[in-house]
């Protein structure tokens, strides 16, 4: 018998490989699952899981997902050598008429583990390492995924949570996974607009039963890189501004439209025939954030009194606890939730926050309710994770937090590494790699003279691009500009956010004419021209949950300066010059305290070292381009989550 690598495949720590079976009460798993050229079987006899494992002679057959058993062709090709496991059943899945529609499998504890015998290792050593290849590459349960955004790029960002929406789920499709991302159909009336272009009406109209009343909604659809992009339609999200405001401030009825972005991506799964069929009850919920926190509240409440979703699981993402979603008490009743589950979003301000005598500092808190409901928590790095647990990061929910540890995790974004390449982005003059930088200081001269900078290739060039508020330290920036300036750099910003700091970067050009740029606005655009341009990438960030500035700038050889606190911390690792025989270890700087004067040094640090030390810091640049930043291997962590989700039984039933 050839060899076949399941050991891995099959005995992951969690002793548990969760398998779907269709009605007909077994299914295939395409040989890519498997490694290489392998089909396995499992039926399903007086409660016990049969594994069968077949050697396949004719195509692989496609890679529709776990449960189609559609693959007879391939049956019928098949050389079958039989071998049987047993394991038990986990639980039935019924549609709403009872009938049976599928299984959940776990295989008998003990018995999941395939290893070959010593004979039957292959000996061709070219097809095993083709194995490990593939079997690197695969993954081993797929799922139906719905991740419910209140924003998704390149359809709408105004950060970090758009692009993670938007390359996050493509990895996951990319990995066999069913996906949907569902988000509204923002229409402001500008050339953004075209963006949501190719996405079609469904031609489905449902209504909403909240804030008082029915709401209808429609659905558009976009099939994009194997993923269900599912725009909700609503007037309300046709406005101009951004998905959370204009010129004038905060939109006043953000409740409103993010209530019904998630009572319209709940029933998304269950009437959209996306591609011919449903993605059914038994869904992994991914919800992002505060504006989708309300989905895990209505599968606890609305969904699974009734049986509705029960093997469906949440997970909340959370991308930043700063914004929770909070609101007076009295708007509760708008929300399209049971009365009686008020104590979920209950949330009552401490004394000191309330403002006057009379306010009794009751309000709802959306992401409250869904860290309360939700079956597992993550944040986007492990250092966030532990922060919100402390008084310190926790906002005001450590407590709460810290009472669900047990299902809390980190796992650190990556990035689109197609958008951001340096060898081959659109959006830069010229193009470098790790093996040849030469095009890094072309586009630096490019940048000087795009922003009117004198043309100065030998002159440090510090860049900041983000989101102008209190979380990214811009205050501190503001005060250690003085400073900064009396040295021979140049400083370039990208930002907008509060009026009072974009007052400031305008001034700023005025004072320092030759030296700073401060560029207000949101352009994706001059964003990687900075990335690409500047040699160091400042991040002084109060808090940063992961932060994604500067992983495009260690992938463009940007050497970054960041304050050691979350997601910064776990990514930029500090530059020790006498590790390895003193050529150098590290990709950055990450500095403490947070304080003007650690900003500045930890800047001349890395001036000095720019200016004096040429060789080392090539060495840095390369070392920040080696970094794998890729979306796969923070998706294999998801998957591991996913798994856990399962194993466990819904956390509110
Ligand atoms: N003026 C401008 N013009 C063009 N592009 C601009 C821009 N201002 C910001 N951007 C872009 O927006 C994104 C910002 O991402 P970040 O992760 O740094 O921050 P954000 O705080 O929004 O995200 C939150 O969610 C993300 C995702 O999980 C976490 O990484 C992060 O820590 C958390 O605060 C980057 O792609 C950046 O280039």
């Amino acid at each position: 018998m050839e060899s076949l690598k399941l050991t891995r495949l099959l005995s992951c720590n969690l002793s548990t490989n969760i398998v779907s079976l269709s009605r007909t009460g077994c299914s295939y798993w395409p040989s890519r699952q498997l490694g290489f050229g392998y089909l396995l079987r499992r039926s399903f006899q007086n409660g016990n899981l049969t594994v069968v494992r077949s050697k396949k002679t004719g195509n692989a057959g496609g890679f529709g997902g776990l449960t189609d058993g559609s693959n007879s062709n391939a049956v019928q090709d098949e050389e079958e050598e039989e071998e049987e496991q047993h394991g038990v059943m986990l639980c039935i899945d019924r549609d709403v008429s009872g009938s049976v529609i599928g299984l959940q499998l776990i295989p008998q504890s003990g018995d999941h583990e395939v290893i070959d015998s010593e004979e039957d290792v292959a000996t061709d050593t070219k097809e095993k390492d083709q194995d490990i290849e593939e079997e690197k590459l695969e993954t081993r349960v797929t799922y139906n995924i719905v991740f419910v955004t209140a924003e998704a790029a390149p359809y709408s960002k105004t950060g970090g949570l758009g692009d993670v929406c938007g390359s996050l789920p493509i990895a996951l499709a990319g990995r066999g996974h069913r996906v949907m991302v569902v988000s509204p159909r923002y229409l402001n009336g500008t050339p953004a607009d075209k963006n949501f272009a190719a996405a079609i009406d469904l031609d489905r109209r449902i209504k909403l039963h909240c804030f008082g009343g029915e709401q209808e909604i429609a659905f558009f659809h976009e099939y994009r890189e194997g993923v269900d992009w599912v725009f909700v339609e609503h007037p309300s999200y046709h406005r101009p501004g951004n998905p959370y405001g204009d010129s004038h401030g905060a939109f006043g009825d953000s409740q409103f439209r993010f209530t019904l972005l998630c009572h319209a991506a709940c029933e998304a799964p269950l009437v959209l025939p996306l591609g011919g069929y449903t993605y059914g009850e038994k869904c992994l919920f991914l919800v992002n954030d505060w504006h989708a926190g309300l989905v895990t509240v209505l599968l606890a409440s609305k969904y699974h009194p009734f049986g509705v979703y029960k093997d469906a699981r949440s997970i909340l993402v959370i991308h930043n606890l700063a914004h929770q979603g909070v609101e007076p008490a009295a708007s509760y009743k708008n929300l399209g939730l049971p009365s009686d589950w008020y104590g979920a979003l209950e949330w009552v301000f401490p004394t000191w926050a309330r403002t006057h005598a009379l306010d009794t500092g009751e309000a709802v808190n959306i992401l409250k309710g869904a860290i309360v409901t939700a079956d597992r928590i993550l944040t986007v790095s492990k250092g966030y994770a532990w922060e919100i647990t402390t008084v310190e990061g926790g906002y005001g929910l450590n407590e709460l937090l810290s009472s669900r540890r047990s299902v809390l995790n980190g796992i650190a974004n990556g990035i689109d590494v197609a958008e951001w390449d340096p060898s081959s982005d659109e959006h830069i003059a010229f193009h470098y790699s790790a093996d040849d930088l030469s095009g890094k200081v072309q586009c630096k001269t490019a940048l000087q003279q795009e922003l009117g900078l004198p043309i100065r290739p030998e002159c440090p060039l510090i860049g900041f691009i983000g989101r102008l508020d209190y979380q990214k330290g811009i205050d501190l920036i503001r005060w250690a500009t003085p400073e900064l300036m009396e040295d021979d750099v140049q400083f370039v910003m990208l930002g907008s956010g509060e009026p009072l700091y974009e007052d400031w970067m305008r001034s700023a050009e005025t004072t320092y004419r030759d030296k700073f740029r401060g560029w207000v606005g949101f352009n994706v655009p001059i964003s990687h021209r900075i990335t690409a341009g500047c040699d160091i990438l400042l991040m002084p960030s109060r808090f940063e949950p992961c932060g994604l500035n500067q992983l495009y700038a260690m992938r463009y050889a940007t050497v970054p300066v960041v304050h050691a606190t979350g997601g910064l911390r776990d990514t930029v690792e500090n530059f020790n010059p006498y590790a390895e025989g003193g050529s150098g270890e590290g990709t950055g700087w990450t500095f403490s305290p947070l304080t003007r004067d650690s900003i500045l040094k930890a800047l001349r640090t890395a001036i000095m070292t720019y200016r004096d030390h040429k060789s080392t810091w090539e060495g840095l640049m390369k070392r920040c381009m080696e970094r794998d930043f890729t979306w796969e291997s923070a998706a294999i962590q998801y998957e591991q989550v996913f798994e856990w989700a399962c194993i466990d039984p819904p956390y509110i039933m």
